[in-house]
């Protein structure tokens, strides 16, 4: 009987997001993660936009385990079609038509906003049940990459966004460049590690298992999910780098004019859910599209354990209530990426909305 039931409790499939400019590297990556045997069972969605070259290669040699999405922009033009494929591939998994895949990686085009994949899948009701989001992994061309964050605010957001950040072609670039380029990215997004990916050739241990969920886990790994402490590490060569009247740690001022800003929001105490709800909606409706990329753990009066909350410009992801904290830490923390906004008059709105 238990055997039965478990069998008809979907699992949910992780799901990795993989973004970058135009030639960063992400097809290069893509074959070489494919290529390992444990990889084997990752069913692939590649998004094509414009000229089709090394994409159609790659789908053309693999098997049945790439699914081809053709018909133009992620970010415009093809949310019906992502949510269909999505779908689809469901459907025939179970049905055993396809493999049976245990992992999803979607490749986006070089000029897409990762966000709205990001908002399907925390918000599609079919999707988000059967999915949900292990990371966002991007793509950074070594060589062309600091030209590409300069001309095309696109690459900034994508790699405001993500979890990891994937240095490319470093062998193509003198190594003052991609320091220069590593303390670019690291100011835009203090949270994501800047990994070097030579020639596509990655351990899938560094790109996997990012999410709240790690099912090998089987408890939350909070910790490397929300990576609080890189929002207030010390940079001691890092000018940018600010501490604040509260004694709080955040990396404020941009020399790149990229006018990203990332930090930590904190509370001690137990929060009313309303009172946050309320806060988190004003915010939205304010300053919704510069919101890149929020992640928290918050200490709510309603509920037992913790409750995890994650949103990507306007869109939130459903609350999670967590059964027990993972450590002693019970603060509320929030960490924020944003553009444009400080932290100072976010952090004093919270604590006016929690103290009504
Ligand atoms: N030298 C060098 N070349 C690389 C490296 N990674 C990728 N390339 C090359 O860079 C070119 C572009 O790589 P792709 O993997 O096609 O990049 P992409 O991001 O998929 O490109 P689009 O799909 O056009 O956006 C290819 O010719 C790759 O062989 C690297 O680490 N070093």
């Amino acid at each position: 009987m238990s055997d039965t039931t478990a069998q008809e409790i979907p699992p949910q499939f992780p799901v990795t997001i993989l973004t970058g400019f135009l030639g960063a590297g992400k097809t290069t990556l893509l074959r070489g993660l494919l290529d390992k045997p444990e990889m084997a069972n990752t069913a692939v969605v590649i998004n094509e936009f414009g000229e089709v070259g090394l994409d159609h290669m790659l789908v053309e040699s693999a098997d049945e385990d790439m699914i081809v999405m053709d018909s133009g922009c992620l970010c415009c033009t093809i949310r019906g079609d992502m949510i269909e494929t999505l779908r689809r591939l469901i459907k025939q998994r179970y049905k055993g038509e396809i493999p049976a895949f245990d992992r999803l990686m979607i490749e986006t085009t070089g000029l897409a906003d990762p966000a709205p994949i990001l908002h399907t899948l925390m918000t599609d009701p079919v999707l988000s049940n059967r999915y949900r989001l292990d990371g966002v992994l991007v793509c950074v061309d070594a060589v062309n990459g600091m030209g590409q964050l300069d001309g095309q605010p696109e690459s900034v957001k994508q790699v405001a966004v993500a979890d990891r950040i994937l240095l490319t072609k470093t062998d193509l670039a003198d190594q003052a460049s991609v320091s220069a380029l590593t303390t670019r990215l690291r100011e835009n997004n203090p949270a994501a590690p800047v990994l070097t990916v030579l020639n596509g050739e990655a351990d899938p241990a560094d790109l996997f298992g990012l999410g709240l969920f790690d099912p090998e886990k089987k408890v939350p790994d909070v910790a490397r999910w929300l990576r609080e402490e890189a929002f207030a590490e010390d940079h001691p060569h890092d000018h940018d780098h600010a501490h604040d009247h509260h004694g709080q740690h955040h990396h404020d001022v941009n020399r790149h004019g990229d006018n990203i800003k990332a930090f930590c929001l904190i509370h001690e105490g137990e929060i009313e859910w309303d009172k946050f709800a309320d806060w988190i909606e004003s915010l939205i409706a304010v300053h919704g599209n510069d919101l890149l990329r929020i992640k928290g753990i918050l200490d709510v009066k309603e509920a037992p354990g913790p409750v995890v909350i994650h949103g990507v410009q306007h869109v939130f992801h459903p609350p999670t209530a967590l059964e027990a904290w993972p450590d002693d830490d019970h603060r509320s923390r929030i960490v924020m990426i944003t553009r444009g906004i400080s932290r100072e008059p976010v952090q004093e709105m919270f604590e006016k909305f929690l103290a009504t």
